[in-house]
């Protein structure tokens, strides 16, 4: 992929963010057109990645080039800009129904193996885990993240505080974590003073030595751990969880990140799910091993191939899962009507977005009666467990937290090139055999060692000490530019942040910290000094690791602005570039179905409005591009007028959606570029665009809203129909021809 001076990528994703493109896509070429600077489209969607990673089953024209391994390859030039909209993370089910989608579209894709075993399968598995879970943020990933919530957004949250639910002192919900046999409490970690190879290795108890890992690099001064999650430990954790629910009278409810950590989270989830139905199991190892039931990709699976057996065969054991329910605690439902809890799926329930949702919902999730109850939430692994219990307690003692007047908590998270956790699939193993696991570099040094049991989960993981120094400078420069303390969450007594501390300690001497507020402080230690702080409206910038990150990226956001949909979410790329992620949540998949029952999305596309000026404002100073800072500030501008004027999308059909929304930023957008002096040009030829959108305000909002109410059917929806969807997202046909004649002119 090309990207010259002048040029901005824009992704194509997937659910309700690919739908708000159809809409905001021709508003921004219009306005880029004018000022010489070219937006690409380029499709990194779930189909998308498929169709590209396929090519060899595919015929000619259904063929598409692999865009994510072109956008890789930008990331690492100092031209790079690239707007990137929120993707599907896709899990196994979500992964199979995307290739249903595509076969009935006429793409002779093969089905995805669930037990690979000719060579053929297992080639095919591996082309497909590639395109699993979060497939595309790390490789775009090559910088450290800035997200915020920018003062307007922040003003306008506290002028129109969105619901909170109250707290009482005698919730009984909880975070339940293990507290040995997990990945933290075995981690290990070693800084590499000099670069060196290494190679992981199983050593059984016989001595076979077998290989885990090839030999792959590790640079100097680079951090990697090792660590392991006990199965046994897991069980008995989970044993344990299920019954207290019981006792307690609280929902049971699992909280993983299946979806980005696609190898060990899955199996985790797994167990959850054997835990849950115990007796199920117990009672019919046999015929559900016979139909290859794999829990790991959710309860659903079970469900779904049980399917094909003979009526009397399924109903027993129908029967044995109603009395796991009714013999069980109560579980938290994602769909209490049509009966799917949080065990179906592992994409239904995320931990990022799930805990801060019931954390805003007075700690309660949903039963099987579609109320709210107190809930057990279960994360088995206690390196950051401990946070949401933090807040737990404070909301529990102080009540809600106040939108109207609570501070804010921007992250500095270090995730450039695969940092930490996040980058740990492809040294992640379930072990098949008791013996040890063992890190050894290149001298044949063992760095790291753990004895291992039939089940256990080991992995590995590394951090590059170049993002670790940049990770430092962002803090302090964000710290600097907002005047604000800021807070390594990092714990001196966790083998890897105890590393982290060193290399924190080295480095932020190399930068003026004078007057400048700054901590080191354990994860839950950082969660209190931040609330005690928020409550007084005062700001905090938390600065973490990979998970963190993405945690409280969601969890503050999601209290402070009711969504992370409204964050500023920036990755200063390490060789120059820029990567402008837009909000810092998901794609939403509730949107879409409202969409496709009464054509009305909700979805809020301030993040890309966001990401779109900090886009220009960043190509405007690094190629002297003054039409690009007009466009950007004035972007800027008309996004704070939009919420001034509240013209964000409603949550009910027949009211401004994300269409209307569109339009009031083309408006204001116009309106300022019209209104500036600094390029007479642009003045001149917006002045007259925001006069004809004046004009016709209430004409195009009625033919707007006037789409809505009816079913609206796009023909599919991982690989819809895109004329339909372009058809369905520009329903104006007034608008339409406002912005064709502008770009005529252009
Ligand atoms: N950067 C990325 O690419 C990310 C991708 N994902 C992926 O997205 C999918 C869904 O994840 P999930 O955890 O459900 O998170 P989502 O953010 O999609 O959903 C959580 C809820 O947040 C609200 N929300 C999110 N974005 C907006 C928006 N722009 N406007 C209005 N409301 C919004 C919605 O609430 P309500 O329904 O009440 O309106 C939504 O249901 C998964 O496949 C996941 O892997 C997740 C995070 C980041
Ligand atoms: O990549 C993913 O799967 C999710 C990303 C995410 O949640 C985040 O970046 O906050
Ligand atoms: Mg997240």
């Amino acid at each position: 992929m090309e990207q010259n001076k002048s040029k901005i990528i824009y992704t194509k994703t997937d659910e309700a963010p690919f739908l708000a493109t159809f809409s905001f896509l021709p508003i921004i070429k219009t306005f880029t057109d004018a000022a010489g600077i070219e937006v690409e489209l380029s499709d990194i969607s779930l189909a998308g990645r498929i169709i590209a990673n396929f090519p060899d089953f595919l015929t000619e024209e259904q063929r598409m080039p692999d865009a994510l391994a072109e956008l890789g390859e930008l990331v690492l030039k100092p031209e790079a800009n690239v707007i990137k909209l929120p993707n599907i993370s896709a899990s196994v089910p979500q992964l199979k129904a995307a290739i249903k989608e595509l076969q009935a579209a006429g793409y002779a894709l093969p089905d995805y193996p669930d037990d690979a075993e000719t060579e053929e399968e297992k080639a095919i598995q591996k082309r497909y885990n590639k395109i699993k879970g979060s497939a595309v943020n790390p490789v775009l990933r090559e910088g450290n993240s800035d997200r915020r919530a920018p003062k307007p957004v922040k003003k306008y949250a506290k002028n129109n505080p969105h619901s909170m639910g109250a707290w009482s002192a005698d919730s009984k919900s909880h975070v339940a974590t293990m507290t040995s046999g997990d990945f933290r409490s075995n981690e290990k970690s070693v800084t590499l003073e000099s670069a060196t190879d290494v190679r992981i290795e199983h050593v059984a108890a016989d001595g076979t030595v077998t290989t885990l890992k090839d030999s792959f690099p590790i640079l100097a001064g680079e951090v990697i751990d090792g660590t392991m999650l006990s199965k046994k430990a897991l069980l008995a954790f989970l044993d344990a969880q299920v019954a207290d629910a019981k006792a307690q009278g609280v929902l049971f409810s699992l909280h993983m990140k299946a979806t980005m950590m696609k190898v060990s989270d899955p199996i985790i989830f797994g167990h959850g799910v054997r835990t849950f139905f115990k007796d199920v199991f117990a009672k019919h190892a046999v015929v559900l091993e016979e139909l290859g039931v794999d829990v790991n990709n959710g309860f659903g699976d079970l469900l779904n191939k049980i399917e094909t057996l003979p009526a009397d065969q399924k109903a027993a054991i129908e029967a044995d899962i109603q009395a796991a329910y009714e013999n069980g605690p109560d579980v938290a439902m994602v769909d209490s009507d049509k009966g799917i809890t949080n065990l179906h799926v592992p994409s239904d329930v995320i931990i990022d977005a799930s805990m801060p949702a019931m954390i805003r919902t007075s700690g309660c999730m949903w039963n099987k009666e579609g109320k709210t109850q107190d809930t057990k939430a279960v994360i088995p692994d206690s390196s950051y467990a401990g946070i949401y219990q933090v807040v737990i307690d404070f909301c529990k003692k102080h009540g809600a937290f106040d939108p109207t007047t609570m501070g804010t908590v921007p992250n500095v998270g270090l995730m450039a090139q695969k940092a930490e956790e996040y980058g740990s699939h492809d040294k992640t193993f379930e072990i098949q055999t008791e013996g040890t696991v063992r890190v050894v570099d290149a001298a044949g040094n063992t760095l790291i060692e753990h004895a291992v049991e039939v089940g256990d989960i080991w992995r590995m993981c590394q951090v590059k000490d170049a993002p670790i120094q940049d990770w430092v400078k962002l803090a302090v420069t964000r710290a600097r530019a907002s005047q604000t303390p800021a807070v390594f969450w990092l714990d001196e007594n966790r083998a890897h942040d105890a590393e982290l501390i060193k290399k924190v300690n080295t480095y932020l001497p190399n930068h003026d910290t004078d007057g400048l507020e700054i901590h080191i402080m354990s994860p839950m230690d950082a969660t209190a000094f931040s609330l005690e702080r928020i409550k007084e409206g005062k700001d905090t910038i938390s600065v973490t690791g990979n998970v963190l990150r993405d945690y409280n990226t969601d969890l503050f956001p999601i209290l402070e602005l009711g969504t992370s949909a409204k964050m500023l979410s920036i990755v200063p790329l390490m060789n120059g570039g820029g990567l402008f992620e837009t909000g810092a949540g998901g794609s939403a998949p509730k949107h879409v179905q409202q969409f496709n029952k009464e054509n009305h999305l909700r979805w809020d596309s301030l993040g890309e409005f966001l990401a779109l000026a900090v886009s220009l404002e960043h190509l405007g100073n690094t190629f002297n591009n003054s039409k690009a800072l007009v466009l950007g500030e004035a972007l800027d501008q008309a996004t704070e007028k939009l919420l001034l004027n509240r013209k964000s999308p409603s949550r009910k059909v027949n009211e401004l959606d994300n269409r209307g929304s569109h339009f009031y930023l083309a408006l204001y957008w116009a309106e300022a570029v019209a209104a500036q002096t600094k390029d007479a040009e642009l003045q001149e030829s917006f002045g007259k665009l925001a006069q004809q959108l004046a004009d016709n305000e209430a004409k195009i909002v009625e033919e707007l809203n006037a789409a809505q109410g009816v079913a609206m059917d796009v023909d599919g929806y991982y690989f819809p129909n895109e004329e339909k969807v372009s058809q369905a997202m520009r329903p104006s046909s007034t608008l339409n021809s406002v912005l064709d004649t502008m770009l005529i002119n252009a």
